[in-house]
């Protein structure tokens, strides 16, 4: 049961609907089912023998009522012979009065006979059977065998009035008629003097045929019929002409034989005529001591019960097919949105925002359009925290742009607050020491050169003309010395009136021009300012250097500020040489 349940709930909505719906069909079906077949077959078997019954018992009345009226007909036809022969009176030795009265009988039994349709032959005779006086018939065919027979030692049975056996009537069993050659039962009726004794009998021979005209419009489906019985268990009425004609006795049934016992009611028996089960309703007539059976072939009724059985079973078919197909219906009416919201929820999951929740589908369950709903909420929300990340993302990466940016200025700014002479913006003593250094180690294959510059007493212009003017000449000097170098040289203020040139790829003589065109410029261009000129002269110090020696940038500098010293000592405004190969060797070029 467990293992179930889980199968269930593992399943799809889908599978789980139709399987509801089944269960919920199959159960009060299978439960129709089980109690049909368990009941109602005997029951169905039952009411439908029992309508057999029925039908045995309405024939009850008319076939009574056939003979009774019979009876009231021969009760007549007696009395009327019996006061024609006013035989009490009479003495019977008169021969020509008997004879009158033989006549007289024949003339009304004759009379009457011609008037009743079924009423085969009046027979009358006079005395007791033991001691016959005189018999008068319509019969003419009767034969003394057949008197014996069928009239006088016939097995009559007393008709009964309401329970009571008659005194005067009885009925004879059935045989075949001599006038008409089909079955007939006697009536005999008996004539009692005043003293109550017997005095005549009168016999009618009835046909049967209103009874078997009566019995043969009993008929339904295939095999159900009517079947009467005499009192003797003979037949007197089936739909086989043969049995009738036959007088066939079928006392070895026992329906017949309860019949024949007064008892009415239902049985089953087997046919050896039919070589099959049948099934009857059966009514004794106890007035006649006739039957009246109502018999059917079991499979007839077997197959009704099989049709009904078949026909719910295609019902059921049929009803499992809708259920199916509605509950794969409705289940797709709960599914089909889910879905839709999950192949949306999914393409959330890989982050593609721009999905529409769409128009929520109709006719949906309640609670699905809620969920709808919900998920519809979710989107647009999720798609708005979306919008707003994406926003907050662009104005970050702009704001991180800008700061970037920022940074990367100040950053610019501070190489070249820490790179960079603030007052004359060249290279300062750091970056031309680092460059410098740099060189040295690449030259390997270079000739390279550096020229040391100081200010002539600038100390002076200081004090005399003012700071102020005082930076206006450096400025003016790092201007100067820009523009007398080459491209690839390098200019630098190492500090104070100090100033540096890096020449590159500098043989001595190249070195001796730039450092002379340096100074001349100085000399040659004064600084006007504050309406007068600043005269400037300088004092340099110039060092080559070549590959094969290992010197660092500090001890090239020294060496340039030895040489620059000299030209200091020589009085100024004169540059001179640091020669390596001859040690000092100083070179005024002022002249
Ligand atoms: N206006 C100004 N003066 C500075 C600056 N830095 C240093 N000085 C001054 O420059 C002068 C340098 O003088 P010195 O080189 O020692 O002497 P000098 O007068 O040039 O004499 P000699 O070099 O021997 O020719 C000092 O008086 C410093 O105060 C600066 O940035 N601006």
């Amino acid at each position: 049961m467990l293992k179930l349940s889980s199968i269930f709930l593992e399943t799809s909505i889908t599978r789980l609907v139709i399987a509801s719906f089944i269960f919920v069909l199959l159960l009060p079906i299978g439960f129709f089912v089980y109690s049909l077949s368990q009941n109602s077959w005997q029951q169905v078997e039952h009411s439908m023998l029992e309508r057999h019954r029925l039908i045995s018992t309405s024939l009850v009345e008319p076939f009574t009522l056939y003979i009774s009226s019979k009876q009231q007909v021969v009760t007549a036809i007696a009395n009327e012979v019996k006061q024609e022969r006013g035989e009490d009176k009479a003495t019977l030795t008169d021969e020509i009065s008997q004879q009158i009265r033989h006549l007289s009988t024949q003339a009304t039994l004759d009379k009457h006979l011609r008037t009743l349709g079924n009423i085969v032959a009046l027979s009358y005779t006079s005395g007791t059977n033991n001691k016959l006086k005189q018999t008068v018939s319509t019969n003419k065919f009767i034969s003394k065998k057949n008197w014996d027979l069928d009239y006088k030692e016939a097995n009559f049975f007393r008709i009964k009035n309401n329970g009571i056996p008659s005194r005067t009537d009885s009925l004879s069993s059935a045989f075949i008629s001599t006038v008409t050659g089909k079955p007939v039962v006697l009536l005999r009726h008996l004539i009692f003097n005043n003293n109550r004794q017997l005095e005549a009998t009168l016999f009618a021979e009835i046909s049967l045929k209103s009874i078997i005209s009566m019995c043969s419009k009993i008929s339904f489906g295939k095999t159900g019929h009517c079947t009467t019985v005499d009192h003797k268990g003979q037949v007197i009425a089936h739909p086989n002409p043969e049995w009738v004609q036959s007088i066939r006795n079928i006392t070895h049934l026992s329906a017949v034989r309860k019949m024949l016992s007064g008892i009415s009611g239902i049985d089953e028996f087997y046919s050896k005529s039919f070589d099959t089960t049948m099934v009857a309703g059966y009514s004794a007539i106890p007035n006649l001591g006739w039957g009246i059976m109502i018999p059917q072939q079991k499979s007839e009724l077997t197959s009704i019960f099989d049709d009904i059985r078949n026909n719910i079973l295609l019902w059921l078919l049929f009803g499992m097919l809708s259920a199916t197909l509605i509950a794969w219906k409705l289940a797709n009416e709960i599914t089909q949105p889910i879905k839709l919201l999950m192949h949306k929820t999914s393409q959330l999951a890989k982050f593609q925002y721009f999905v529409d929740p769409g128009k929520m589908p109709e006719n949906s369950p309640r609670e699905i359009k809620q969920l709808w709903q919900e998920f519809s909420h979710l989107f647009t929300g999720l798609q708005n925290s979306h919008n707003e990340v994406k926003r907050l993302n662009t104005s970050l990466h702009k704001d991180i742009e800008n700061a970037t940016l920022e940074l990367r200025e100040k950053n610019k700014k501070l190489y070249e607050l820490s790179t960079l002479d603030y007052l004359t913006e060249l290279p300062n003593r750091r970056f031309f020491t680092n460059y410098l250094n740099k060189q040295l180690v690449d030259s390997a294959v270079r000739q390279i050169g550096v020229i040391f510059i100081d200010v002539d007493h600038f100390k002076t212009t200081n004090d005399t003309l003012g700071h102020e003017v005082g930076d206006a000449v450096l400025i003016h000097l790092g201007k100067l010395m820009k523009s007398s170098i080459r491209q690839g040289d390098l200019a630098a203020r190492l500090g104070g009136d100090e100033f540096v040139i890096y020449v590159d790829e500098a043989d001595d003589e190249a070195l001796a021009t730039i450092a002379e065109k340096v100074r001349r410029a100085a000399q040659e261009n004064p600084l006007f300012i504050k309406s007068q000129n600043v005269s400037l002269s300088l004092s340099l110090g110039t060092v080559s250097h070549s590959s094969d020696s290992d010197v660092s940038a500090k001890e090239f500098f020294s060496l340039a500020d030895k040489a620059m010293y000299v030209s200091k000592s020589k009085g100024r405004n004169a540059i001179t040489h640091y020669n390596t190969d001859c040690l000092v060797e100083v070179e005024s070029m002022a002249g």
